[in-house]
């Protein structure tokens, strides 16, 4: 069913260097969830926070009453086993065809028997597409398959969590496309809570139920999907429009003197607010909303053309 992150008042640096402070969001059960911010700006760290790999300096993260930012050794072992991770790479063992890294977790975290393991690594393959591949080394695939081949083995202990980081990452546009509508329909199929750091701004339009974005060492904001989509506010309207004009400069803040050069200028018009990518069986996903109801919810009138089938095409 998937289980909520909640994640309260979280500070986090090294050394003097402040990553983000304060940062309070609620990752609902069951939903998809997209992390953008500029480079730098600490969404890698939040992740490794989240799964315990990092501890924040303050606050807190539950996770089934269980805080993982203060918990023993031993409950954030238990904890971490509702997790899959993603990893950028992929991270598979080299020198393993994709059968042995997708069934690694299971041999070392379980006692199952060989053949119930080939079950279970079956299943996952044929999830992610990959049944046929089983004895490839990852050297001798694509970076596409590489990513399948690695969300198959984050699936293998069928995670409540799973956490993506950028997985498009050195994928072309098409397998990006592809990849976005696998994370979908594997969603709607186990119902997990989905949390993915991208720069990809098309999929953070078109993919999440809601959206966060860290900026400047804080989260600028974080909600629906189509409260970010729909709204002014300069650092959040300037990243999801991926715009020249606004706050974010190139090597982080703007200073003063770019930004009074920028005054006066117009800001193109908000775009449409795409259609959300739907299950490829056209079922809904328990956590998708119909489109157009935040908006309507919270009398925010969204940019024109928005919520229609054609916005969808041109922005995916
Ligand atoms: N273990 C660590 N020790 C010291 N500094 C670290 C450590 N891990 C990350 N940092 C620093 O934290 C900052 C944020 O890094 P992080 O990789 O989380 O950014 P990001 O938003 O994921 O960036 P990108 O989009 O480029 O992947 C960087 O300045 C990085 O050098």
């Amino acid at each position: 069913m998937g289980v909520e992150i909640k994640v309260d008042g979280l500070t986090k640096s090294f050394g003097k260097q402040v990553i983000w402070r304060d940062v309070s969001l609620t990752v609902p059960a069951g939903e998809i969830c997209v992390m953008l911010g500029p480079s730098g700006t600490g969404k890698s760290v939040f992740l490794k926070a989240l799964i315990g790999l990092l501890k924040p300096d303050t606050g807190s993260i539950v996770i089934e009453g269980t805080d993982i930012a203060s918990c023993s050794e031993k409950d954030l072992y238990e904890i971490r086993k509702l997790f899959g991770v993603l990893f950028q790479d992929g991270a598979m063992f080299g020198s393993m065809n994709l059968y042995d890294n997708v069934a690694f977790p299971l041999r070392e975290h379980t006692r199952k028997s060989e053949s119930d393991i080939r079950d279970i690594v079956m299943e996952k393959m044929d999830l992610v597409g990959l049944v046929g591949a089983e004895d490839k080394l990852p050297g001798e695939i694509s970076g596409g398959m590489r990513k399948r081949a690695g969300l198959a083995r984050a699936l293998v202990l069928d995670p409540e969590i799973v956490l993506f980081d950028e997985p498009d990452s050195g994928l072309d546009p098409v397998r990006t496309a592809f990849l976005n509508q696998l994370i979908v329909d594997l969603n709607a199929q186990i119902d997990a809570t989905f949390l993915i750091v991208t720069h990809d701004i098309n999929t953070a339009r078109t993919v999440p139920d809601n959206i966060g974005l860290l900026y400047h060492k804080h989260l600028a904001m974080f909600g629906p999907r189509e409260m970010l989509l729909s709204s002014e506010e300069p650092v959040v309207r300037q990243f999801l429009n991926a715009q020249r004009v606004g706050p974010i400069g190139m090597s982080e803040e703007k200073d003063a003197n770019e930004l009074a050069a920028e005054a006066g200028q117009e800001l193109p018009p908000l775009p449409p607010i795409p259609m959300q990518l739907e299950p490829s069986n056209g079922i809904p996903r328990r956590s998708q909303r119909p489109p157009g109801e935040w908006c309507r919810d919270h009398g925010v009138t969204p940019p024109p053309g928005s919520f229609q089938a054609d916005a969808a095409i041109a922005t995916r």
